[in-house]
């Protein structure tokens, strides 16, 4: 496998022959990281986004990743939902159930999705007071640094106008620095209505691997680690963890930089 990596001062670089080895190279880091965290405390946290990503995590249930990680210590959550039933075809939650959940022994209490029984208001508010719960019980960790809770992974993808979550390019929702999950009722992508974490939750956390494959999301990546670096910086510019950033390319993404 041709695998080249590289820091770019904003992180590992990952660049990978095809999205195929892309998938392999995922599910070794993911697995590396959960031994890590689940010999050191009995909990693992995992925010998941939607998109192609759930597809890029299909090795991880495949034999030896499956085998070789304590499934039931992971929690998992969404870093952006659309507003829509468990079962719809745009469900983030469907996706990832279909895709991956279904798949190994995570206690389906471990599980968090959207209340869609709410408005995007208050399946945000009650997202934030799940999480709050979780802080108070000892699940999730805060950040000693910003107050914000820290999750030990996030697994994310990247939207080809250079979004993460549900923030996007020139949205006021990529400024907010209070609340630690938000909604939006003009995604530019749709459906329109979805919950998703702010920033602040997002750069608390310990771990990101941001995993971006094909020719199209080429020049966002160049925006970002290129030589020469926009001066509108994108929301997947603005990604910044606690403890380490890893970027997954395969060739067609990092054909620019
Ligand atoms: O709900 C969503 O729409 C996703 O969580 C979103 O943030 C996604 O990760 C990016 O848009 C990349 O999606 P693709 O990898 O499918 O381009």
């Amino acid at each position: 496998m041709a695998e080249v990596t590289a820091d770019s001062g904003k992180g590992k670089v990952k660049v990978f022959d095809s999205e195929e080895e892309v998938a392999v190279g995922l599910a070794k880091y993911t697995a590396d990281i959960s031994n890590k965290i689940t010999k050191e405390k009995s909990s693992f946290t995992v925010v998941l986004s939607g998109g192609s990503l759930i597809h890029s995590l299909r090795k991880l249930v495949e034999a030896p990743y499956i085998d070789s990680i304590e499934w039931g210590k992971w929690h998992v959550f969404w870093v952006d939902e659309r507003v829509v039933p468990k079962d719809h075809v745009d469900s983030n939650y469907k996706l990832a159930y279909d895709g991956f959940l279904s798949k190994v022994p995570i206690p389906p209490g471990q599980v968090y999705a959207i209340n869609d029984a709410l408005s995007a208001e208050g399946a945000a508010d009650d997202y934030e007071t799940c999480l709050k719960h979780l802080v108070t019980n000892g699940v999730l960790q805060v950040s000693a640094k910003t107050g914000f809770p820290k999750f030990d992974l996030m697994l994310l993808g990247m939207g080809p106008d250079g979004h993460v979550a549900s923030l996007f390019p020139g949205h006021p929702l990529v400024k907010e620095n209070k609340k630690w999950v938000t909604f939006i009722k003009d995604s530019p992508k749709p459906p329109p209505e979805r919950i998703t974490f702010t920033f602040p939750v997002i750069n608390s956390s310990a771990y990101i691997a941001m995993v971006v494959v094909g020719a199209g999301k080429a020049p966002a990546i160049e925006a970002t680690l290129g030589k020469s670096p926009n001066s509108e910086v994108l929301p997947v510019g603005m990604v910044s963890p606690e403890d380490e950033m890893t970027w997954f390319f395969d060739k067609q993404a990092a054909s620019k930089i």
